[in-house]
């Protein structure tokens, strides 16, 4: 299990993080440092570690090694919202927490879900149980805010609408942020950094500056996401 230190003005503070399956080694002495309210997208080719990697910072992997520092508490929001279905919505936003009703109803309000507070999960669109997930995860007020790809089987126009909750959410409790996602374009239009994972670490971390809200067609992005797509091992477009 990897050892805990105290984080210095970082909310989360990882070195030499390294995890094996059997003799496939996934993290291989990764470094990363998270600042408090950073917006970070997380790209890697399929099987590179992502998910590996947020499970570790989310506490839930026991065989990682290495220096892993974690200050305030980690909130998960994954692909699939996985709400207990025989729970109301409301219900569902703070199971396992010991909060009054009325904080369940405010974060229901913020992702704009509070006539659906008595709905039962199943009863759900795609979009709305995100909503619901998201809000699940707020009310714990996390420093560090995971995000696994909770976007990617959400149809376009559900997509964008979900983007713009996410930024203004993020901007209103300022938690940091970690996001996994394979689109490249998701990563530029929310993350203030984009790092790449690849053999084991992180081989490419760039901050974008661009100010929000922000169009596909900035030189900024259009430079950065020529970048990306090289150190991820695609070419661009018009260039294969
Ligand atoms: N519990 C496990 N047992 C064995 N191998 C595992 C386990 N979890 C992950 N792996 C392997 O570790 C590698 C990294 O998996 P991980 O899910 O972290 O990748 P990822 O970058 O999130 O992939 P994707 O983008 O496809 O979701 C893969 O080769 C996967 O098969």
């Amino acid at each position: 299990m990897a050892a805990r230190l105290p984080g210095v003005d970082t909310v989360a503070s990882v070195r030499g993080l390294t995890r094996a399956f059997g003799d496939r080694v996934v993290l291989d002495a990764l470094d990363l440092e998270i600042g408090p309210g950073e917006f970070i997208a997380l790209l890697g080719r399929s099987g590179s570690g992502k998910s590996t990697l947020l499970r570790a910072l989310a506490g839930l992997d026991r065989e990682v090694t290495g220096e892993l520092s974690v200050t305030g508490s980690v909130a998960v929001a994954f692909q699939e919202p996985r709400l207990v279905p025989w729970k109301r919505v409301l219900a569902n936003i703070t199971l396992g927490l010991d909060a009054p009703a009325e904080r369940a109803h405010a974060a229901l309000a913020e992702v704009g879900l509070t006539e659906r507070a008595q709905a039962w999960p199943l009863t759900l669109s795609g979009g709305e149980a995100q909503r619901a997930s998201l809000a699940r995860a707020l009310v714990r007020e996390p420093g560090l805010l995971l995000l696994d790809e909770p976007f990617s089987a959400l149809d376009a126009l559900t997509r964008i609408t979900i983007h713009q909750l996410v930024v203004e959410l993020w901007a209103r409790h300022r938690p940091a942020v970690l996001l996994v996602t394979h689109d490249v374009d998701e990563a530029l239009l929310l993350a203030d950094r984009v790092l790449v994972l690849d053999e084991g670490r992180i081989a490419h971390d760039s901050p974008v500056t661009a100010p929000r809200p922000r169009h596909r067609d900035n030189p900024e992005l259009i430079t950065l996401r020529a970048d990306l797509l090289a150190a991820l091992g695609v070419a661009p477009e018009g260039r294969s």
